[in-house]
């Protein structure tokens, strides 16, 4: 049976340690099937934070260059037609119908969003739709100080990363190691014109200094 990766996020730069994570993903759960695929999906609305700095197009762009011609990875933009805040569960809802009740659904974050995921819309209702694969970040503990409700989620649910067979319901916890990037230090990084290399890709690194993004 075909595994499906979802991967949402501002993407506002889409940066590499959000490429090394999905590339954790596909490699710790053994996405590497013909008809296994991950979906990258920028959020159009954020439900839950400020409007992005660059245009929908901008980061749709950034994801595209930022994708390449990695293998297994599809860029999806069902959010960004969307005219209103989009609610993860309701995109993998959509997912869901269009797959069929058998398929198994992946969806990818950081620990740090893995921390507020009882604040998230109908968010019970999200592990009857898809499993979690969570991949450590620096300064979101998974050991300590949870919320005592993600930390019940997390012991019942919690498993190590391998091809998932069932369609929903558990949390995959990945093994890469946390590295310390975030798109909040590269615009900041941009704002002040200090380098940035190594933490985007080169094509998205030249889009931005062509656009004069995050100036
Ligand atoms: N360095 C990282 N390590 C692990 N997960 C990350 C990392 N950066 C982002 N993520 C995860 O990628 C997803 C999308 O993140 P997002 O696009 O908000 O990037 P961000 O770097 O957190 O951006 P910002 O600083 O603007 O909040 C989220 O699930 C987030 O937890
Ligand atoms: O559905 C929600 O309530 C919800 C709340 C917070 C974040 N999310 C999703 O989590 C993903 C990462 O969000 P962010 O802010 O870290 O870029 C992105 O796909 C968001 O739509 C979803």
């Amino acid at each position: 049976m075909p595994v499906t990766g979802v991967f949402g996020g501002t993407f506002d730069p889409m940066h590499l340690a959000h490429l090394r994570i999905v590339r954790a993903l596909r490699d710790e759960l053994q996405l590497h099937e013909a008809e296994d695929c991950i979906r990258v999906i920028p959020t159009g609305f954020p439900p839950h934070r400020a409007q992005a700095v660059a245009s929908n197009e901008q980061r749709l762009e950034m994801c595209r260059l930022t994708i390449g011609n990695e293998p297994g990875l599809l860029l999806d933009d069902r959010e960004l037609r969307r005219d209103r805040f989009c609610y993860t569960v309701e995109t993998l809802a959509e997912l869901r119908g269009e797959l069929g009740a058998s398929a198994p659904i992946v969806f990818l974050m950081g620990a740090d969003s893995l921390t507020h995921f009882h604040t998230w819309h109908d968010w019970r209702h999200i592990l009857d739709l898809a499993h979690l694969a969570v991949a450590a970040r620096p300064g979101s503990d998974l050991t300590h100080g949870l919320n005592p409700t993600v930390a019940h989620l997390l012991s019942e649910n919690a498993t190590s990363p391998s091809r998932p067979t069932l369609s929903h319901g558990k949390i995959y916890v990945l093994s890469t190691p946390p590295e310390d990037v975030s798109a909040t230090e590269l615009r900041s990084r941009l704002r002040s014109e200090q380098g940035t290399e190594g933490l985007l890709a080169e094509p998205v690194r030249r889009f931005i200094l062509d656009n004069r993004l995050y100036r």
